[in-house]
Parts: structure tokens; sequence; C-alpha cells
């Protein structure tokens, strides 16, 4: 992969650039399998930052994100609307079109979007739109402008990806629950993953999936959520060992509405930046048996972004 770039934007200080030249996973992964959650930045000089972003990252474009793609041994890509790209999904879109019919995206819109915009995104591989609750990364969006919003794209057979944080969920409870498209929840909803697997926080996400079986989740991101770590750098395989039981536990719980995803190039990681290689070979600890790690990779991503190809 070439190096990062910046182009004529300053990045936000303190960034840290993805991680170059990762090494090659041990693990192998099954045939098809999904990268179900990254991103591209820009580059920033063809597709500018929007300006309500909240921070400013490197550029990682398409062919740099598919390089990895071919690294890893992935077969197919899920591209989810950065913050940084506000609603101007064209950085996005210009990677799907541009995959060979090998990408899908989850865009974010606004509530002024038209049909005949939404049925452009859906022609370019647009599967789902994104509602981010995450308070440092967006300005918030009338709960009454994203129902109005799910009812839409569920015409099109579109899902809702929602972002948010552990704390958060028994206010935002009601409105997940009245959301009428499969629901799909990034990174676990981010548990504190220093409090108990069978405590009031993640005991609360599991009913959420266990009571709601619209709702799947990505058990992606331990370099995230991680806090004792170890990190996935030098060669460490056994990284992030303090993810693994909540991660696990969704897996084997719910094994038919998992996904995972790489999240690179991991916006907004303060600690370090993990290598791509080390973060596959994590999946075997969250998803122990060929069976599940078939669904984790290849069927449930499959099902829900290229439905027609099964
Ligand atoms: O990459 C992720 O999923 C997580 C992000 C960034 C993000 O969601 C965005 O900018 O849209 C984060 O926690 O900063």
């Amino acid at each position: 992969m070439s190096k990062p770039t910046t182009g004529e934007f300053t990045k936000t200080s303190g960034w840290l650039d993805w991680y170059e030249g990762p090494s090659q996973p041990r693990f192998q992964l099954p045939a098809g399998s999904v990268d179900a959650h990254c991103h591209v930045f820009g580059p920033g000089a063809e597709f500018p930052y929007a300006p309500e972003r909240k921070y400013t990252p490197c550029d990682a474009s398409k062919a740099q994100l598919y390089a990895l793609r071919d690294h890893l041994g992935f077969a197919r890509n899920v591209v989810v609307q950065a913050t940084c790209h506000g609603a101007d999904n064209r950085a996005m879109i210009d990677a799907l079109v541009n995959a060979n019919g090998k990408a899908r995206g989850v865009a974010t819109v606004k509530r002024s979007v038209s049909d005949e915009e939404i049925q452009a995104m859906h022609d370019a591989g647009v599967r789902g739109v994104r509602f981010n609750f995450v308070k440092r990364l967006v300005d918030f969006t009338p709960k009454d402008e994203l129902l109005e919003i799910a009812g839409r794209i569920a015409k099109w057979g579109w899902h809702v990806v929602i972002y948010f944080e552990a704390v958060d969920l028994p206010e935002l409870w009601d409105f997940f629950t009245a959301l009428p498209t499969t629901v799909v929840v990034d990174h676990m909803g981010r548990p504190d993953v220093t409090k108990p697997i069978d405590g009031p926080e993640f005991q609360l996400f599991l009913k959420f999936m266990r009571e709601h079986s619209n709702v799947w989740s990505k058990v992606s991101c331990p370099e995230r959520l991680s806090v004792s770590g170890p990190k996935a750098l030098n060669g460490e395989q056994n990284a992030y060992t303090d993810v693994i039981p909540f991660a696990k536990r969704v897996v084997e719980e719910f094994p038919d509405r998992v996904l995972w995803g790489t999240d690179w190039p991991h916006p907004n990681l303060k600690d370090h930046m993990p290598d791509d290689g080390l973060l596959v070979d994590f999946i075997p600890h969250i998803a122990p048996t060929a069976a599940l790690q078939q669904k984790l990779l290849v069927s449930n991503p499959m099902r829900l972004y290229w439905p027609e190809e099964i």
C-alpha cells in the first residue's frame, strides 16, 4: 500500500494515520469474506471534507482500501459514510462504482433527499443509512426527521445502521425499537469493557438484540473498545483480550445477526494504530468455529448486502 497523504487539509492535531505495511494474517479468511465496516476519506483534493466535520483525517482512498482488501484476503467491502464527509456521499459512492460490484455502501442522508437521489444511490450500491448518536462526531438530528428518513428508505429494502455509546442506550431505546427496518449496531454499541459482561449495561444491549429480531450487530473495533490491550502490533497474536468475552457472547448468542469489519482507516484512534493483519487474527478468538466464521464473514453480510447473489 502507498503512504497516507494529507492533501491540502490540515489533519486534526494528534491524528494517527493508518498503518502502513500490514502483516499477512495467519488466520485464513473463508472464501468470499466481507469487510462489512470500513471507510474512505477523500482524497480531500478530489472529495473535500465537509465544513461541519468534527475531525479532519489523513486521506484514505478507494485504491488504498481495495489494496488492503486484497492483501488481507477479503473479497468484498461495505463502505460506511464517515462523518468527516457529512451528508456528501460522493467519495463513498465513487468507491462503490469503481469496485466491480464488490462493494456496497451505507450513506448519510438529510430529510431533503429526493426519491431520485435515493434511487441513484441504490443503483450505485447503497443499501443503508447511518444514524450517528456519538456526540463528539455529530450535531443532534431530531428523531422525527430520522424516523421519516427510515420510513422512506425502507421502500428500497435498505436498513439503518446506528452508532451510539452504551450509556446512551436507555435514552435511545424507544427510538431504536420504533425503527421499521433491519437495524445494524456499530461496534456492539461501544460497551465499556471494564464493566462486567453480566452487568446491567451490556445485559441491556443483549436484551435489545434478544427481544428485537431485526437488530444485528457489528462485533468490530476491539482496538477502539480495549482498555488493557495488548495492542495488535509487533506480531501480537492475543490482542485486545478484554474485548473477547463481549464479542464472543454476541457471536455465539446471535450467530445469524453479526457482521465483522476492519474499520479501516480507524478514525480518531488516539492511543495506537493497529496492524490490520493482526486485527484479522483477532477473529477466531471471537468466532471460534468454522461454522461461526462462515456466518460472520460470508453468509450474514451476503444476506444483507448481496441477497440477489445467494
Ligand atoms: O469508524 C467508526 O466506526 C468510528 C468512528 C468514526 C465514525 O464513525 C465516523 O466518523 O463516521 C469513531 O468512533 O470516531
